[in-house]
């Protein structure tokens, strides 16, 4: 599995603590990290599309991005089509937005949880499958409105 990994300034901590995390995962999986990579200011929405569009063009196969809250990365990054962002910031919706929502981008908020809950959202949300069925239904509807949005 390919993941890239985006952040701004106010998620570059949480962002080393979650490669270390990344690191040490017992699965196979390869990160790209696109950056920042310094403490000065930068605006999220240039990391957040630059990660949405790699996970929705297939250059990798899940994202996930950081900044302060985690609010204006999961905005932007869900403006690309295709992109199944969550803002999450516990282990049941870690799990819930993979099986219902089969979310492809993970956002958080660096200063809104500490890494050691965060790792374990990351752990959760990358070994938790899509149950499909209903709610692949639901996500299709989505993708539909989405489309149609485009058309406009
Ligand atoms: O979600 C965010 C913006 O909606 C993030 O928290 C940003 O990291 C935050 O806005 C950065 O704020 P700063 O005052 O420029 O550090």
């Amino acid at each position: 599995m390919k993941i890239v990994i985006g952040n701004d300034h106010g998620g570059i901590f949480l962002k080393e603590e979650l490669l270390l995390v990344l690191a040490e995962l017992d699965l196979e999986v390869e990160v790209e990290d696109i950056g920042c990579h310094t403490c000065e200011s930068v605006d999220y929405p240039d990391y957040a599309v630059t990660v949405a569009r790699k996970v929705a063009g297939g250059e990798a196969d899940r994202g996930i991005l950081i900044c302060g809250t985690g609010i204006g990365m999961s905005i932007a990054a869900n403006k690309v089509p295709g992109i199944r962002c969550a803002l999450v910031h516990d282990v049941f919706s870690a799990k819930a937005t993979r099986e219902h929502n089969d979310s492809n981008i993970l956002a958080m908020g660096e200063r809104v949880i500490g890494p050691g809950l965060a790792g374990e959202i990351v752990r959760v949300w990358l070994g938790t499958e899509f149950t499909g069925g209903r709610h692949k239904q639901r996500i299709d509807k989505i993708a539909e409105f989405e489309h149609s949005a485009l058309q406009e």
